[in-house]
């Protein structure tokens, strides 16, 4: 497989791939500048360079992971370079699969994959769209590596950018002002952040073990009268469970703007 543009989420996937076993002579990667490509290179023992083409000449699989305003340009590159079965994943914010199949070969399937960061622990959240019909099996496979992956039909990719990509985000937001607070009230900084991130984790797990609803977990913490009441009076008073929804929106929107 080839993976283009290796950046954040692009070093994140191939970080998953090879830790789920994927043989590191599996993947040609590129990157920019030259010197990053030559790091990536030594770090990971995978052929990592800056000519696009070049890398997706034997694959099988391409992921796109430049940014939004690189990809059709990238597809320009290395669609005469491309296997005729090739299937090409964009793993892009806002490019609809349209556009990307107007940049490619006739019969060459594009498929979107939002997928987040925690690729790298392979805990990734991953939704994948493609055009009707398509069979997702391998893709899907790929993306399994790295995580949990569901299929969504195209228009909701933006919000599932904004709840998947985005959503790690808030979650270290939420890491970033816990530890703050911990270490203002006289934490060292280095238990704050294991209290913090495994306090996170058991939550996460919390949840994912449990069938009942978020809400109903949350009052099970909350007993009437005690310290979770009153983080919670605070938390309410600032709206921020509304705050919340409107940052969903906003990614959305944002998400929505780049197809433009
Ligand atoms: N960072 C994240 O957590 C997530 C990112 N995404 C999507 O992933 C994509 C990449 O995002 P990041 O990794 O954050 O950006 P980034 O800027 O860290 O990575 C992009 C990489 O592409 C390289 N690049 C640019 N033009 C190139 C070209 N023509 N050929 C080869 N390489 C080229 C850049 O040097 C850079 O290293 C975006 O499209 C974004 O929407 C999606 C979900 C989560
Ligand atoms: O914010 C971004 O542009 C990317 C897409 C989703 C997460 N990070």
């Amino acid at each position: 497989m080839a993976i283009i543009g290796v950046g954040h989420l692009g070093e994140a996937v191939l970080i998953g791939l090879l830790e789920s076993g994927m043989p590191p002579a599996q993947i040609w990667a590129t990157a920019q500048p030259a010197e990053r490509a030559a790091i990536l290179a030594d770090a990971y023992g995978i052929e990592v360079g800056t000519d696009n083409a070049g890398a997706v000449s034997e694959a099988d699989v391409v992921l796109i992971a430049t940014r939004p305003g690189a990809v059709e340009r990238v597809l320009d590159e290395i669609a005469p370079a491309l296997e005729p079965d090739a299937v090409v994943v964009s793993l892009a914010a806002g490019v609809p699969l349209a556009k990307l199949a107007a940049r490619l070969p006739e019969g060459t399937i594009a498929v979107r994959a939002m997928t987040n960061v925690a690729a790298r622990a392979r805990e990734a959240a991953t939704a994948l769209t493609a055009p009707e019909g398509t069979d997702l099996t391998e893709i899907e496979d790929l993306f399994d590596r790295v995580g949990v992956t569901v299929t969504v039909e195209e228009s909701l990719m933006d919000l599932v950018t904004a709840v998947g990509g985005s959503g790690p985000a808030f979650l270290l937001y939420l890491a970033d002002a816990m530890t703050s607070a911990a270490v203002d009230g006289g934490m060292d900084r280095a238990a704050a952040r294991v209290m913090v991130e495994q306090t996170l984790l058991g939550a996460c797990l919390h949840l994912q073990s449990s069938d009942e609803p978020p809400a109903e977990l949350l009052d099970q913490v909350t007993t009437p009268g005690g310290p979770t009441a009153a983080a919670l009076d605070v938390l309410n008073d600032a709206a921020v469970g509304d705050a919340v929804r409107r940052a969903v929106a906003a990614a959305a929107r944002r998400g929505r703007g780049l197809a433009r």
